[in-house]
């Protein structure tokens, strides 16, 4: 066995363990990191960066089929499946090197390519490795939800782990699940010629506000998505080609091929976290919000962590534990701040409260101010004006954002900085934006707030009419 101490164990190199381990290494600290699978985790190789290139690849096919708005005659357009996949691995492997193992070794990092488990509160095997480590920061991930529904042991099927290897062209995609996963995959596969159903058993993009949501769901179903919700699939039967879908209900979906897209396990199997003392609850492993676990020494980040589940989180994370674990100064992570984006178009964006949250919390003490895209010059200049901007307010202060439509997830940067630093409506409204960007629709919005105010308020009339008469 080879022994080595260190002053931070990181196990997993994804979004959250490559965030740590940088910030620790080029701090000062000397990091140790173990990797079983592939360096950059689920975001780089199975997650973000593939679904984001395949919907770069949806969105060319579908500006083809729609040009003639823009004077430009439409095409049918001749789309190569598998030549979309290659692309999707080219995009990987431009931003790859970004998280290597030669780059963190660069940095000074200690790189494992081996799983981690615990053999006690201090101590982590890695293949010959023991590392007995000062702090030991968690961040495997997780891992697709394969529930366990009958049948479908014995159907073939993909997960996110195989759909961006498949290089024969879906005839028809039945997706299981209607959440960011779901919906961004079925519209990606529909633009590249597919017919999709997706079967959800609730809501689709039920984490997100209905009203805005909605505006998303129309514009898919309008693309020729197929969308049964309330569908709670119960059995699943076919084979290649043939594909079966029966719901609680009794509905039947019939299609080529299927994808599972239920949501998420954590990746806790391989940790043997009772040698350690370290509880796991339903979604994770049990973290309060520094982000400690039940062992204090170790913390749990990112999608093990059991919380919201995005990189941006995972990243986020990684600043609270450098901050904990290298300074020893006190560090709570939030989720009142935390934006999350879906990539279809239009684009899903949230922050904070949705509406009925934001009403729950506060009542009547809440204000509601909307803005269309439809009166924005730039979004009617490109022909994008579905959507709308929703504010949440209290007091001054937005408290949520729900944004559909084009860039929603550029849009929403703006109230990201705005609710971590507390900022209110007034800062908003005092921006110049530049004109026409659709970055005007943040402005709007705030004004929308404000000029109630100014435009129905009699007092303002009477100081305007007295001004104006002792004006010279
Ligand atoms: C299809 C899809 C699309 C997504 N799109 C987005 C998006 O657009 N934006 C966004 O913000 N988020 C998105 N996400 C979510 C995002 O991918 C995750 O939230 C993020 O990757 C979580 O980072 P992490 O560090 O917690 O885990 P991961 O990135 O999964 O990294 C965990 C790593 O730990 C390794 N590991 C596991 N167990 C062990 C062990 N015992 N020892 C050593 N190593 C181990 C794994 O091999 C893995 O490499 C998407 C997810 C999917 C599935
Ligand atoms: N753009 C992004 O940031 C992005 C994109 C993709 C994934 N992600 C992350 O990955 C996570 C997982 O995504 P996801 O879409 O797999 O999960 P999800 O939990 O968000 O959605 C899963 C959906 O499946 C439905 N469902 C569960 N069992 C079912 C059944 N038997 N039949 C029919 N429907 C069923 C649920 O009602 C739910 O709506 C997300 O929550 C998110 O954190 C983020």
């Amino acid at each position: 066995m080879n022994r080595i101490k260190t002053d931070l164990l990181v196990i997993g190199a994804g979004s959250g363990g490559l965030s740590v381990a940088a910030g620790a290494a080029q701090m000062g600290a000397d990091v140790t990191l173990l990797e079983g699978g592939k360096m950059g985790g689920d975001c780089l190789n199975y997650g973000c960066i593939p679904s984001k290139a395949l919907i770069a690849s949806g969105k060319a096919a579908h500006a083809q089929a729609h040009a003639s708005p823009y004077g430009i005659a439409d095409v049918v357009p001749q789309v190569d499946y598998a030549a979309a996949k290659d692309h999707v691995h080219d995009i990987i492997s431009q931003i790859e090197p970004h998280d290597s193992q030669a780059r963190f070794q660069g940095l000074g990092v200690r790189v494992i390519r081996e799983y981690g488990r615990f053999i006690s509160q201090t101590e982590v095997q890695a293949g010959d490795h023991v590392i007995t480590a000062r702090r030991i920061v968690i961040a495997t991930g997780s891992s697709p939800l394969v529930p366990p529904i009958p049948g479908l042991d014995s159907v073939p099927h993909e997960t996110n782990e195989t759909l961006f290897d498949l290089r024969e062209k879906p005839d028809h995609l039945l997706i299981v699940g209607g959440g960011p996963i779901g919906m961004e995959m079925a519209q990606a596969h529909r633009r590249l010629g597919c017919k999709v159903t997706v079967i959800e058993g609730a809501k689709a993009l039920g984490k997100d506000d209905p009203e805005t949501a909605g505006v998303v769901l129309d514009a898919l179903r309008g693309e020729g998505i197929e969308i049964a919700e309330d569908a709670m699939a119960s059995e699943i039967r076919g084979t290649k080609g043939a594909i079966e879908v029966e719901a609680e209900d009794g509905r039947l979906f019939k299609g080529s091929h299927l994808l599972i897209a239920v949501g998420r396990k954590p990746n806790i199997d391989r940790l043997n976290l009772d040698a350690a003392g370290i509880e796991t609850t339903r979604s994770g492993i049990e973290v309060d919000n520094a982000l400690k676990s039940t062992n204090r020494r170790v913390y749990a980040i990112g999608d093990v962590a059991g919380g919201l589940q995005f990189t941006h989180v995972a990243g986020y994370h990684a600043g609270i534990v450098i901050r904990s674990a290298l300074f020893g100064l006190p560090a709570k992570a939030g989720t009142a701040h935390i934006p999350w984006v879906t990539y279809t178009a239009p684009e899903l964006a949230q922050i904070g409260l949705t509406e009925a949250q934001a009403r729950e919390a506060h009542g009547d003490r809440i204000e509601i101010v909307r803005f269309p895209y439809s009166q924005n010059d730039r979004a009617t200049a490109e022909r994008q004006t579905t959507g709308l901007i929703k504010v949440m307010i209290l007091r001054g202060r937005p408290v949520g954002v729900s944004i559909a439509g084009a860039q929603a997830g550029e849009l929403i940067n703006l109230w990201a900085l705005a609710m971590a630093n507390g900022l209110k409506m007034k800062h908003v409204a005092n921006m110049v934006a530049p004109y026409p960007t659709m970055g005007e629709l943040n402005k709007r919005v705030a004004g929308a707030y404000f000029s109630p105010r100014l435009f129905d308020n009699s007092k303002v009339k009477t100081i305007v009419g007295l001004v104006q008469r002792w004006l010279p």
